[in-house]
């Protein structure tokens, strides 16, 4: 997941491949609350590891279910089969609409029949995201409901350590043209009471997000309850009901998710690997009811073919055609249609999508003001919105897009870098996105492609113990890119050559076929850098490199022209989406020579002389200063007066002298410099 402050997206100019999509978030809080609810042990293969998926297994925990992760990756629940173990507690449930309506309902009923009492809160906006017609239900249930801070709003409090028979006989009524999740909490909660006589559910008005109730039902379905469906608004539980745990039970990948990848596959030109993408996880016999995103994402021209599991998607008409679509059945997968229109051949209107003003953010406020920054004309009303592109490539702007702690907009907007302007997008907060798919970005790149010129590239030189390496390794870690430590690419080389018992002496080094295999392996070296960490073919080799008999065989293999060529190689392909910093010597003259920044950072001698002190001393080693620096003058006499790959910075290089500044100021500084060139230098 990206943690960054922001995720910069280079222009992005194709895609192709398969993704394979984390689990439906609707899908497995249900399940989770229906095996916490059942008697007897439930395992679920393929659960969400989410934000929204962690409170309510927090919650579980806390009411002292049993929650256990197996070592294949399933999960062990053991149900608390209707009876509480525990009577007081507070749950905290972030910002998940799965979590809190379900669990009102569940624990409301169980506090009022068992005297218990339970606090519910969630973030900020939780606060804000209505349950006002959920509570109405409970009370006319009987169960005792207080709010703690708005009326109609969450934080609410259930039950009040007593208990209060609950009144069953007259239909519940409850409304479901603000949110489907209320009845879906009543239909998921209310068989706990359904012992002696049919409960009956009525609807009031008009119900939205209708296919939501279907997937409630179908899992119902799966945990031995069969609610009777008379006519579009009045649900009977039957007496009798239990749940009765399927014993083995697994998520379908999320289809919400997929409309990302769909959308994608629609509108990416294909790539010289392969033409389209392939969805893997979830398909044409999903039990959600987003997967009908499908035939939205064909309507404005997306060839779409699909299995049970999977789909695959193709480039079909371009532009896309624009739509006028009603959206209730498909809410948030619609968010996507908002920007597969900006692609689109003429203005998009989505409607019927009110409830969008009280999900995450609002969502038809922050979908036209963030479309507007991109240059899109864009028109909202109380529950629709107007979406016309800009009208020419010149007409797109490079922009920071907002995310508001909304997953979605995150995820959407990051389509807005097919632009045909060839602009980056800047995507704010893009942690946002651990609420439904915390490696959403990982997914898309590993998918798209762009020209390798057009991914950024910052280097990073200078003089031995100046602190590149930290530097570098930092910057990265701020902006999400890459790291290069080119510098151990030859120890590396030499480590691979002894794993694979691959002599390096001098004598076998002059035998060609030997210079020739060590070529082969340089090129196929598997290697990652991670802050001062090295990994080869993912073993943490780190202080296997910084042994003696390392570096003596990085200095004979170096010498090879094979290898040079194939690390020059091996380097190059460092140059991934979204970007790389690449630390060490060569790296702007000659690896990556129109590199958009190179840093050239140096201190004193003396200033380098102390911190290496200070570090071998930490270390329990024994360090004489004088001799130290006596050893930094000459090694920096030797680096840059030698013929081949000299240490000087090269001529479009800023230099930055660190003698004076931690390393928060060196980092500041450059990202500075970073970000005053980038495309946003507001922001
Ligand atoms: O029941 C569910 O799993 C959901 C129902 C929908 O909410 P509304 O019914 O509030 O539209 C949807 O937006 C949400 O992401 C998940
Ligand atoms: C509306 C959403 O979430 P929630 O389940 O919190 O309602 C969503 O995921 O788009």
């Amino acid at each position: 997941m990206y943690t960054t402050e922001f995720l910069d997206i280079p222009p992005l100019t194709g895609a192709s491949g398969t993704v394979h999509l984390p689990g439906s978030k609707s899908i497995s809080n249900r399940v989770l609350l229906l095996a916490a609810l059942s008697e007897g042990v439930t395992t679920i293969s393929d659960l969400l590891d989410s934000d929204d998926t962690r409170v309510m297994l927090q919650a579980l925990r806390q009411l002292d279910c049993g929650v256990e992760p197996l070592a294949n990756g399933q999960l062990r629940i053991q149900g608390l089969g209707g009876q509480l173990r525990i009577k007081q507690t507070d749950l905290f449930l972030g910002n998940a609409g799965t979590a809190m309506r379900p669990l009102s309902a569940a624990l409301g009923l169980l506090a009022s029949t068992q005297g218990a009492q339970f606090e519910l809160s969630g973030v900020p906006r939780m606060h804000e995201r209505p349950i006002g017609d959920l509570v109405e239900a409970l009370r006319q249930l009987g169960c005792p409901v207080s709010y703690l801070g708005n009326d109609g709003f969450p934080p609410l409090r259930l039950g009040d350590g007593l208990i209060h028979p609950l009144m069953l006989d007259a239909p519940i009524r409850v409304r479901g043209d603000v949110s489907s999740q209320f009845l879906t909490a009543l239909l998921l909660a209310l068989p706990l009471v359904a012992t002696e006589q049919d409960v009956v559910i009525e609807v009031v008005g008009e119900l939205i997000s209708r296919p939501y109730i279907d997937i409630t039902l179908k899992l119902l379905g799966k945990f031995g309850l069969h609610i009777r469906e008379e006519g579009a608004s009045r649900f009977v539980i039957p007496a009798g009901s239990r749940y009765r745990s399927p014993g083995e039970i697994a998520v379908e990948g999320d289809a919400s998710s997929a409309s990302y990848f769909i959308a994608l596959g629609a509108l990416a030109p294909p790539t010289a690997i392969a033409n389209g993408i392939t969805i893997e996880g979830v398909g044409l016999a999903s039990i959600q009811g987003d997967i009908r995103f499908v035939e939205a994402a064909r309507l404005m021209g997306a060839e779409i073919t699909g299995e049970a599991n999977r789909l695959h998607i193709r480039r079909g008409a371009w532009p896309l055609k624009a739509v006028d679509l009603d959206c209730n059945h498909i809410p948030d997968a619609a968010m996507t249609l908002a920007v597969m229109a900006l692609y689109a051949d003429g203005t998009t209107t989505l409607r019927n999508i009110a409830s969008w003003r009280v999900k995450e953010t609002d969502r038809i406020a922050a979908m036209a003001n963030e479309g507007r920054k991109l240059g899109a004309t864009i028109e909202e009303g109380p529950d629709f919105i107007r979406i016309t592109p800009p009208p020419n490539p010149e007409s797109w702007r490079a922009a920071s897009i907002h995310t508001y702690d909304d997953h979605r907009v995150a995820m959407c907007f990051s389509l807005a870098a097919f632009n045909p302007a060839g602009l980056p997008v800047r995507i704010e907060d893009p942690k946002c996105v651990a609420k439904t798919f915390p490696d959403y970005f990982e997914a898309l790149f590993q998918v798209c492609e762009t020209a390798p010129q057009r991914i950024p590239v910052i280097c990073v030189d200078g003089p031995t113990a100046s602190g590149k390496g930290t530097l570098a390794s930092e910057i990265a870690d701020r902006l999400g890119y890459h790291l290069l430590d080119s510098g151990a690419l030859y120890r590396l080389v030499g480590l691979a050559a002894d794993k694979k018992g691959l002599s390096t002496d001098d004598q076998t080094l002059k035998e060609p076929a030997q210079a020739r295999r060590l070529g082969e392996l340089a090129a196929a070296m598997n290697v990652r850098f991670e802050g001062h960490q090295t990994y080869l073919d993912g073993q943490d080799v780190s202080d296997a490199l910084r042994t003696e008999s390392a570096g003596m065989a990085a200095s004979r293999v170096s010498a090879i022209p094979q290898v040079r060529a194939a690390l020059l190689q091996l380097q190059h392909g460092f140059r991934r989406l979204p970007g790389l910093v690449a630390d060490g010597r060569d790296m702007g003259t000659v690896i990556f020579p129109g590199a958009p920044l190179k840093v050239f950072l140096t201190a004193s001698a003396e200033q380098r002389a102390q911190r290496r002190y200070k570090q071998l001393i930490s270390k329990g080693n024994a360090a004489n200063i004088d001799s130290l620096l006596a050893d930094l003058v000459a090694r920096d006499l030797r680096d840059s007066s030698r013929t081949h790959a000299p240490l000087k910075p090269a001529e479009d290089a800023l230099q930055l002298d660190n003698s004076a500044l931690d390393v928060e100021q060196s980092v500041k500084q450059v990202l500075g410099w970073w970000q005053s060139q980038s495309a946003f230098p507001g922001n």
